[in-house]
């Protein structure tokens, strides 16, 4: 199917809509210093409507969702419309909530250091009319329940900074699903399911239809093109800032029609997946007896030259698993062999792993990986310097060669060093994540939902940069649960139940085997018992 030809739809007159839709933006324009971000962009959500809007890394989908909410003022001379009243530009987030206007953004914009209920109820405290006291017990209700209307209970009592990424998103999911008024306004989320495990996935796309059911709109920013051709209606895509197809009825679209509009080439022309090394050189890095809070006596051998993908349900403990290897939460007990050296892991630090060449990309850039007020160049220098300061004299030429290397293997756009990171788009600040620790050229490699909120595009180009990083003799760990960033990354992927590997999938398995040895435990041919795990080596 050609999507040549399909036409963006054109604003009605000024002032008011003529279509009744829920949001109207017409010819709105960003400017950043001289980067043109967004160039006259319009765009239309009918009530009931769920719209995506697609497009490459750093093609101007958040910088629209950040106008729409005030974070940033667009240039001179745009529109928007929320049922059919004109906002005030820039917009002023008071204004945008009383018309309905919700928006989950990338960042997810919660503050760590309050509870799981104050997040959700900040700004919206009811008082007792005399005492002026906050109805605490009314808060937690209200809370509770738009938290059990997702599937997913969260405490209501913790600090945001101690839930995991999928509970962060799901509040920050419930705090603009409370906002929703019935039959009016729009939700807008900006990559906001992008950890949310499948049962969430399904909970909150029942949640979305009972709200969009009302009339209430929403746009849904995502990479992922089967859930924008799952959930949605129609797409507007962006390219470069510009609308390239707007309003695009999705019935009866492919993956591969999406990836053309976003691209404007086809997906069989990007670089193939690279074969498999299966080359394995060097001695096994050698997990034994790994208990956490959900592993329970993991024995795993990895070994250089190879990606190994770790995966299962919510509670399956592969996601543990990256952080108990890295020392970034203590194990309850276990070993990790590298080369000549044994490490406790009840003992094993963040500072004595990176010494070691362990290095861990972690889920959760934004707060956990990245220093978004320091440059790209600083940020992937961070444990180089760290790391061997000690030993080598800081050279800042060979520090300038490195930056610049690892900046156009991942294609970071725009390929500026001296970029401070929170400018740049999410998917670049993921590849610059990536750069961080790739250039420490690390023994071990253990990646957390690596190319969460990447292209299509640039999961390939990551993907391309792990695997170089394998054939150099790193050996690799991915852990995820995005069945295709696993086929495409992985020599074998490792299905986690109850706390330990139960299954493992190797040769040339496919994303849908890999979803349904998640699911359902079915053993296929090219799936084996992976008991005893040290067998494979
Ligand atoms: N505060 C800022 N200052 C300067 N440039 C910015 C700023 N925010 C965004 N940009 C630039 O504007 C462009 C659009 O970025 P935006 O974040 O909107 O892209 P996106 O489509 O949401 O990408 P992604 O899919 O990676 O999240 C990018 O080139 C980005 O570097």
């Amino acid at each position: 199917m050609s999507l040549a030809g399909t036409a963006e739809r054109g604003p009605s007159p000024a002032g008011s809509s003529l279509t009744g839709a829920r949001l109207e933006v017409r010819s709105v324009s960003k400017t950043f210093g001289r980067h043109q971000a967004l160039s006259a962009v319009s765009l239309e959500v009918a009530p009931g409507e769920i719209h995506g809007l697609i497009g490459q890394n750093g093609s101007g989908k958040s910088t629209l969702a950040k106008i729409l909410t005030g974070y940033h003022a667009p240039d001179p001379g745009g529109q928007v419309l929320v049922d059919g009243q004109q906002l005030r530009l820039p917009v002023r987030p008071r204004e945008a909530a009383v018309r309905g206007l919700a928006v989950v953004h990338q960042s997810l914009g919660l503050v760590d250091d309050l509870t799981v209920v104050e997040n959700l109820r900040v700004g919206r405290f009811r008082a007792n009319r005399l005492t002026r006291a906050i109805r605490w017990d009314d808060e937690r209700r209200d809370a509770e329940a738009v938290l059990e209307r997702l599937g997913r209970p969260v405490r209501l009592d913790v600090r945001v900074a101690e839930l995991s990424e999928e509970e962060r998103a799901t509040v920050a999911i419930a705090r603009a699903l409370q906002d929703a008024t019935p039959g009016r306004g729009l939700v807008v989320f900006d990559e906001s399911t992008r950890s949310l495990s499948r049962a969430s996935l399904e909970h909150f796309y029942d949640l979305l239809e009972d709200v969009v059911a009302t009339g209430t709109a929403a746009l849904l920013i995502s990479h992922h093109m089967e859930e924008v051709l799952e959930a949605t209606d129609r797409v507007t895509v962006l390219r470069d800032g510009v609308v390239v197809e707007g309003g695009l009825p999705t019935a009866g679209l492919t993956e591969n029609d999406l990836v053309r509009a976003i691209m404007g080439r086809s997906l069989e022309q990007l670089p193939a997946r690279p074969a498999c090394p299966r080359r394995r050189v060097g001695d096994a890095v050698t997990v034994r007896g790994l208990r956490g809070e959900l592993l329970d006596g993991v024995d795993l051998e990895l070994h250089p030259g190879e990606v190994v993908g770790v995966t299962g349900l919510a509670g399956s403990g592969h996601d543990e698993l990256p952080y108990l290897l890295t020392g970034a939460r203590p194990a309850r007990d276990g070993t990790l062999q590298l080369g000549d050296d044994t490490h406790d892991l009840a003992r094993f630090e963040v500072g004595t792993a990176m010494a070691a060449g362990v290095a861990l990309v972690p889920e959760g850039r934004e707060h956990a990986g990245l220093a978004l007020d320091l440059t790209v160049a600083d940020n992937v220098l961070l444990p180089r310097r760290r790391s061997r300061s000690a030993v080598l004299p800081v050279e800042r030429s060979a520090e300038t060669a490195v930056v610049g290397e690892w900046v156009q293997r991942l294609d970071v756009r725009p390929p500026d060093p001296a970029q401070v990171v929170g400018k740049l788009s999410g998917g670049n600040q993921q590849k610059v994540l990536l750069a961080k620790w790739l250039a420490t050229a690390p023994r071990l490699l253990v990646l957390h939902e690596p190319t969460q909120a990447v292209d299509v595009g640039a999961r390939r180009t990551i993907g391309e940069a792990v695997r170089r990083a394998a054939d150099e003799g790193c050996a690799v760990l991915v852990a995820g649960t995005d069945e295709t960033e696993l086929t495409m990354l992985c020599d074998r992927v490792l299905v986690f139940r109850d706390g330990r590997p139960a299954a493992e999938l190797t040769g040339d398995f496919t994303p849908d085997e890999v979803v349904e040895a998640i699911f359902s435990g079915h053993i296929r041919k090219r799936l084996r018992s992976a008991s005893p795990p040290a067998g494979d080596g």
